[in-house]
């Protein structure tokens, strides 16, 4: 691969007695987008759970961006997180009590933004969500397709390396879900972020651009979307 954001060789990952990757390589290319699938309970989450510096792999190495991610105390990875990785999650995880504009400003605030550079840049990624309406409304008065936006926006805000979203629209209904996919590949593709991103749902994978199969802690397939 030319250019590869992601290089992951030998991860092996287990919990106890569970080895949950038993040998996983993988490259992402640069402005990619990954659609990760298998079965319940196959990897998926400890691999990117891995490639994003959550957990440690027992074995094997991880460079994102060129850095080694492998090599960093807890505390580095920690660090490289909050700076270079963008996350999205089933429930969006936005703060109840914080408006959405404050909630996708505050990782800028803790990369070290100034409140107003971090409130502006805030509405800027809220509008290109189409969210500007919503930037004084908590969570918890919006749909939940638009909570699901702003974490998309939220993750998206400082600029990350990677952005990795597990089941990003799994907790929606179909039409709302391919809203917030389009609604996500759209700026994510305008921007050239990298997305990897979990689903169950093949009518997700098919935005990607390669899918990558994982059963029983291995890889068994990659092929572009479409190819298959
Ligand atoms: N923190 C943990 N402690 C113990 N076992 C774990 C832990 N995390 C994952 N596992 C086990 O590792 C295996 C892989 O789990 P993982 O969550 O990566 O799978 P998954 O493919 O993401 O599943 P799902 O699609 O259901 O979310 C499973 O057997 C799971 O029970």
């Amino acid at each position: 691969m030319a250019d590869p954001i992601i290089t992951a060789s030998g991860l092996t990952k287990s919990f106890g007695a569970t080895a949950a990757l038993r040998g996983i390589d993988l490259e992402v290319a640069r402005g990619e987008v990954v659609a990760v699938m298998g079965p319940s309970g196959s990897g998926k989450s400890t691999l990117i759970h891995c490639l994003a510096g959550v957990l440690a792999p027992d074995t094997g190495s991880v460079a994102v961006d060129g850095t080694e991610l492998t090599a960093l105390s807890a505390d580095a990875r920690a660090r490289f997180r909050l700076e270079r990785i963008g996350f999205v999650f089933q429930f969006g995880q936005l703060l109840p009590d914080l408006t959405a504009v404050e909630n996708v400003a505050l990782p800028l605030l803790m990369a070290g933004a100034r409140r107003r550079d971090a409130n502006e840049r805030s509405l800027q990624w809220l509008d290109r969500l189409d969210l500007a309406d919503q930037a004084g409304k908590s969570p918890g008065d919006m749909s939940g397709g638009q909570a699901q936006r702003v974490a998309i926006a939220r993750a998206l805000a400082p600029q990350p390396s990677v952005v990795f979203a597990d089941e990003p629209t799994g907790s929606l209904d179909s039409v709302a879900a391919e809203n917030v996919l389009t609604a996500m590949l759209d700026v994510v593709r305008e921007s050239g972020t990298t997305v990897v991103l979990i689903t169950h749902d093949a009518r997700t994978a098919a935005h990607a651009d390669r899918e990558v199969i994982v059963r029983d802690g291995l890889l068994s397939g990659t092929a572009p979307v479409g190819a298959r």
